[in-house]
């Protein structure tokens, strides 16, 4: 039986339960539960905190988990990301008082609050920075007006803690984090774990492509395909007026709405985007 790891609660975990739903497995009917068992599809879902699931993962307990990378990077534990899910994206960064302009060299003898301190220090030992870190399990925005630290480094999702608490972001990203599906580094997945990935894969490529069908006339057909060339090349079927063909192709969310436009003025009629659940290639 396959064993996976899901966020019990925190930022991930409704985009991880809709995704895994999607990719047709059980969902959990009580947000109480620690475990579902899917014996149809022979797995075992374990709803963990965030941070535990690539401690579980990597120590081999369990063969797959979601969660985030800036956690799976700072817990340290074996684990190789088996595959992005597109969703619970963040950065990870430094922040101080909006009204000092600190850069990462002024972090030198400093007190920096945060809940990822091996992110932090090793960031700090790779500029050759000595300062003291201070472990906060969150919350870590109040710490520098309550006097505990002098900057912090935190996620940073629409900006909107920081900005409420006068703080500003500074110096480079230390991680680029999204949700992601994980694996022990030092096992190949199963058979039984890549086909979950496989499943989970096609959810997550089927968002980012809508299908369009749109009608054309015949001559129009060469246009119309380098506008929609598909994935390998559109389908186009015949239709009643033999003057006419009706096509349809897979084409990438991001932007589809200036494909459409482009159709319309080429001259296609009836121009249809809609969603795909999943897909496989
Ligand atoms: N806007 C956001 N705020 C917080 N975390 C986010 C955000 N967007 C994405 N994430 C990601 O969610 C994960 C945080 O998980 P965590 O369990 O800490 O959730 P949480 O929402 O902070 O819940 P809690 O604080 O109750 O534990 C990290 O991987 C982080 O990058
Ligand atoms: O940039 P934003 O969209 O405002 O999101 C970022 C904030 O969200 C998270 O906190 P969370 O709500 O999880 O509380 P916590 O600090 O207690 O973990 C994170 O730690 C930041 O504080
Ligand atoms: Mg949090």
């Amino acid at each position: 039986m396959l064993r996976v790891a899901v966020p019990n609660k925190g930022a991930l975990s409704e985009s991880a339960a809709a995704m895994l739903a999607e990719a047709g497995y059980r969902r959990r009917t009580d947000a109480k539960d620690l475990t579902v068992l899917d014996s149809a599809n022979d797995v075992e879902f374990f709803f963990l905190r965030p941070k535990d699931i690539a401690i579980y993962v990597g120590s081999g307990e369990l063969d797959l988990g979601i969660t985030g990378r800036d956690l799976a990077w700072d817990s340290q534990a074996p684990v190789t990301e088996s595959l992005s899910l597109g969703f619970g994206a963040s950065t990870f960064r430094y922040a101080g008082p909006v009204d000092t302009e600190m850069t990462e060299a002024d972090l030198s003898g400093r007190r920096i609050a945060t809940s990822f301190a091996n992110i932090v220090r090793a960031d700090l030992d790779r500029r050759g920075i000595t300062a003291e870190i201070i472990r906060l399990d969150g919350a870590v925005e109040i710490s520098i007006q309550l006097g505990l630290a002098d900057a912090i480094a935190d996620v940073v999702g629409s900006g909107r803690t920081l900005r409420q608490h006068n703080l500003r972001a500074f110096g480079d990203v230390m991680c680029q984090s999204e949700a992601v599906l994980i694996h022990g580094a030092d096992v190949a997945p199963s058979r039984a774990a890549e086909q979950l990935i496989k499943r989970i894969e096609g959810v997550v490529v089927g968002q980012q492509y809508v299908m369009m069908d749109y009608d054309c006339r015949k001559d129009l057909l060469d246009a119309a395909v380098a506008i929609t060339p598909g994935l390998e090349s559109p389908t186009v079927a015949p239709m009643a007026d033999e003057n006419w063909v009706a096509v349809r192709a897979m084409v990438p969310r991001a932007g589809h709405q200036s494909v459409m436009d482009d159709l319309s003025a080429m001259g296609a009629k009836a121009i249809l985007a809609s969603d795909i659940r999943s897909c496989r290639f």
